[in-house]
């Protein structure tokens, strides 16, 4: 997945697949066996890709460049970046001495500082999700599309852009749990970028405790995992008496990873029991969430919008704000109920472009942007209706989606 390999030190393969693909609007040349220069072609006639193909290059050549200054500090590596008669030219040089630092050969994480390689080989559809290997989001990534490739990613944020420059198609990111609630960061992130959502993943989450083998119990004095995970499995884990403190980590599967990594004897992992495998550890409790029926809620999401139909049940997605010193929520839901619409989903955040407001008097008073999940189709002329009426009364609205409902039946003994 990178041009710059951290594991064996040498370029990509694909990277030069990539340059050398026709239409792209990229050219490139070996300078030396160790170093590919890329160029970006204003001129290229590359249909729909192209632009997004030049900002690709673009979020490379910004990141390679910063990653000059780190590895310069760190390692030694090169990397260049110039603009040559308006063209982004940069070279990829691997970055000396880098060793593997896991055992485990594995796909590592896209990160912000390494966006650089963008396979286009076959017709397989590219799932970015925030997490390693073993992650519950891989798991609802595979529900959505089963024959995928799944793009691991380390921050959520990754995952909208992996979609938006073409490395990955679509994204499949956690928007709220049964007993955790809402991933708000998501949700931030929905308005801040334009992909669309395009479906949604309900996905029963079953975690396990997961140590390295050989430990017991009681040698366990801390518990790592994704901050949902932990507060999934609260209770049940201070029902267990365990004497242990709780850490937040990025990911669950991040965390079985971690401390088979770093062999840590002291420490277990909520985690799925796919992690458990992936990682070498064992199962010291199952079902540890504090619900049997603990479900997480995924949203799909792509560059495009897709067309909604009426022969299957749908559910849109929206966002608003509301008018200066009005109090519309209120008219906003009676938009939806005297059209016997049902709502799913009601979150409101922060409005970060103006978070407070200061009324006549001196008050303070907080904004907010509400999202609201409703239970029809854009393609109803009910839900066009209720549209049509909630922009009157709001200064903002923008829809998400309209998508279809996940309607999997549900069973307890579903595993991930
Ligand atoms: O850490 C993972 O395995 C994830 O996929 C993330 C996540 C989340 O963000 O809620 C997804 C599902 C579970 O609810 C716990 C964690």
């Amino acid at each position: 997945m990178q041009s710059i390999n951290p594991l064996s030190g040498s370029i990509d393969k694909s990277l030069v697949r990539i340059a050398s693909t026709p239409g792209l609007g990229l050219t490139h040349h070996r300078s030396s066996p160790s170093r590919l220069t890329v160029k970006c072609l204003d001129s290229a006639n590359g249909g729909r890709t192209r632009h997004e193909w030049q900002s690709c290059c673009a979020v490379l050549a910004s990141k390679v460049a910063s990653q000059q200054q780190d590895s310069k500090k760190t390692d030694g590596g090169s990397t260049g970046v110039a603009t040559v008669n308006g063209h982004q030219t940069f070279d990829f040089v691997p970055i000396n001495g880098a060793v593997a630092k896991s055992p485990f050969a594995l796909p590592k994480p896209l990160s912000i500082s390494d966006f650089s390689a963008v396979p286009l080989h076959g017709s397989q559809l590219r799932v970015a999700y925030q997490g390693v290997p073993g992650a519950y989001s891989e798991a609802a990534a595979g529900k959505a599309y089963p024959n995928c490739e799944p793009i691991p990613c380390d921050q959520f944020e990754v995952a909208f852009q992996a979609v938006e420059i073409w490395i990955a198609d679509r994204a499949v990111l956690p928007v709220e749990n049964s007993l955790g609630g809402s991933i708000h960061r998501n949700y931030d992130l929905l308005l801040r970028h334009r992909l669309h959502i395009v479906g949604e993943v309900q996905l029963p989450v079953h975690h396990c405790l997961l140590a390295l083998p050989g430990v017991r119990m009681e040698h366990i004095t801390r518990i790592i995992s994704h901050p949902q995970a932990l507060s999934q499995c609260e209770n049940t884990i201070t029902k267990m008496g365990l004497n242990a403190s709780r850490e937040a980590v990025d990911d669950t599967a991040g965390a079985a990873e971690y401390i088979a990594t770093n062999n840590l004897r002291n420490t277990a992992a909520i985690a799925s029991a796919r992690a458990a495998e992936l990682y070498g550890l064992q199962t010291l409790a199952k079902g540890i969430q504090d619900d049997s029926s603990n479900v997480t809620r995924f949203v799909i999401l792509s560059r495009e919008p897709i067309i909604p139909r009426i022969d299957r049940p749908f559910k849109t997605s929206i966002v608003f704000a509301q008018e200066k010193g009005t109090n519309i929520l209120f008219k906003v839901l009676s938009s939806f109920a005297f059209r016997n619409i049902n709502l799913t989903k009601i979150e409101s955040r922060p409005h970060r472009n103006q978070p407070i407001r200061v009324e006549d008097g001196g008050a303070k008073q907080f904004e907010y942007l509400f999202y609201v999940d409703f239970e029809a189709s854009m393609a109803e002329e009910r839900a066009q209706n209720a549209l049509a009426e909630v922009e009157e009364f709001t200064s903002f609205l923008r829809v998400l989606g309209s998508y279809p409902m996940d309607m999997t039946p549900w069973r307890p003994d579903m595993e991930e």
